[in-house]
């Protein structure tokens, strides 16, 4: 990590407006503005003044991002103050204890108190992690989230949960922490790599999964566009064809995420939705020392989970073929990657938060667009029998595209 230098008071009130248009689809439903267009960073400045106002602005982030767009935001930050700018190294092995030791530390040598806002610019393990140390310091100030992934801006900057890992699995230490506002420029990610795009919309499509069927089908149809993007400079100069659908898929995804959040924001049921493909997922991850990205370790989950479901005589027949498929033409995961040992998987899945009285419970689907409670739990028991026969068989990398 290290310390951008010293912030400077932020002047609370000074109110540009923004840009870019609050989403429709979130308004109403989630207790904080959810901002979504080309463009919408360089309002930043003004939605932090009139949403999450402090005396002091900490803009943690990674630095593969500071060096991409960190510019832009001190500029639309400006008028309130200059932020202390806080990085740490990029990827999920960052996602730690100790770097929001690090991170907290710095904030505290800074002078930083309770006035103070957090602002998260990254992709889900900032995130993530800032959202952490937002939610902690000094129990609890602001934060902003500002997604530059596709995976954080479907995704991750909405509903709340902020955690870190541990040794023993993914997000095991962590706090709902809804953020005061969420600000996502589309813009920004033509500076992402395909792989990641792609990542980002294995989440988009469980979300297509589990709430509407065409929109699944929309996703599945965008996923080739993203998989050869490449980008050619980093100063965001290409507007690819895809960014304009792409800023309705964040849309749609958002509303969705916000429509059950809306109604369990502390997963206490319904949100366990949200989970599906992530018991496995979440083992996979792990178990590949995060050689796989979040969403294609999701992808994978979501495909043998989807497999659970039929053969527990849950699920249509045919939904995790479908799901398969959709996958497969673009060459995210769907299955267990070869590399990995089923048994080693089996045994992480019983270290993920999602037990039960020790058993480890799967959000599972009905068919593509629907999930519905069975036996009136959003979240089942699987008999290890039925999760090592899907495990079984694996999936070769070979057959990325
Ligand atoms: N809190 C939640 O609800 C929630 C939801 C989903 C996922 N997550 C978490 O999100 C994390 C995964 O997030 P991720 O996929 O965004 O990974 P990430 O944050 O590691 O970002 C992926 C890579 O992209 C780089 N990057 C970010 N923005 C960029 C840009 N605009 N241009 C170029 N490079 C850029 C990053 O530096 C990083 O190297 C996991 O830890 C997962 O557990 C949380
Ligand atoms: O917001 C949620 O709820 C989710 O489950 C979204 C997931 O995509 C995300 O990966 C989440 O962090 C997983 O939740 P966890 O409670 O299993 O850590
Ligand atoms: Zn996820």
């Amino acid at each position: 990590m290290s310390d951008g230098g010293p912030g400077a008071p932020a002047a609370p009130g000074r109110h540009v407006p923004p840009r870019a248009g609050l989403s429709d689809a979130a308004e109403g439903r989630l207790p904080y503005p959810v901002w979504i267009g080309e463009g919408a960073l360089d309002g930043l400045g003004a939605i932090v003044a009139a949403h999450a106002p402090a005396h002091r602005l900490v803009l943690i982030t990674d630095t593969t991002v500071a060096g991409l767009h960190a510019d832009r935001v001190r500029a639309t930050l400006a008028p309130i103050g200059e932020p202390l700018v806080l990085q740490v190294p990029p990827g999920e092995s960052e996602k730690t204890r100790g770097r929001w030791a690090e991170l907290t530390d710095a904030m505290l040598a800074a002078g930083c108190a309770r006035d103070t806002t957090v602002i998260a610019l990254g992709g889900g393990v900032v995130g993530d992690l800032a959202g952490f140390v937002a939610a902690t310091f000094m129990r609890g100030v602001p934060v902003v989230q500002v997604p530059t992934t596709l995976l954080a801006m479907v995704d991750a900057s909405v509903g709340g949960k902020t955690a870190v890992d541990t040794p023993a699995g993914k997000n095991l230490v962590g706090a709902f922490h809804p953020p005061a506002a969420v600000v996502i420029d589309s813009a920004v990610l033509v500076t992402l790599p395909g792989a990641d795009l792609l990542a980002g919309a294995a989440e988009s499509v469980k979300h297509g999964v589990i709430a509407d069927t065409a929109y699944f089908h929309a996703v599945a149809e965008l996923l080739p566009s993203l998989s050869r993007w490449r980008p050619a400079s980093t100063d965001g100069r290409d507007r690819p064809a895809w960014l304009a659908s792409l800023t309705g898929v964040v849309a749609r995804s958002v509303a969705i995420k916000a429509s059950v959040v809306a109604h369990d924001e502390r997963e206490g049921g319904m949100r366990k939705i949200l989970n599906f493909g992530h018991t496995l997922g979440h083992a996979l991850e792990s178990e590949s020392g995060f050689a796989l990205r979040h969403g294609e370790a999701v992808a994978a989950g979501m495909a043998l989970e989807a497999r659970l479901a039929e053969r527990l005589g849950l699920a249509e027949p045919g939904t995790a073929t479908t799901v398969a498929a959709a996958l497969d033409r673009v060459g995210l995961p769907s299955g267990r990657p070869t590399a990995l040992d089923p048994e080693a998987v089996l045994a992480a899945t019983r270290g993920d938060k999602k037990s039960r009285a020790g058993v480890v419970e799967y959000a599972l689907p009905r068919r593509i667009g629907a999930m519905e409670p069975a036996g009136g739990r959003w979240a089942v028991p699987v008999p290890d029998a039925l999760v090592r026969e899907v495990l079984a068989p694996a999936w070769h990398a070979e057959r990325r595209a």
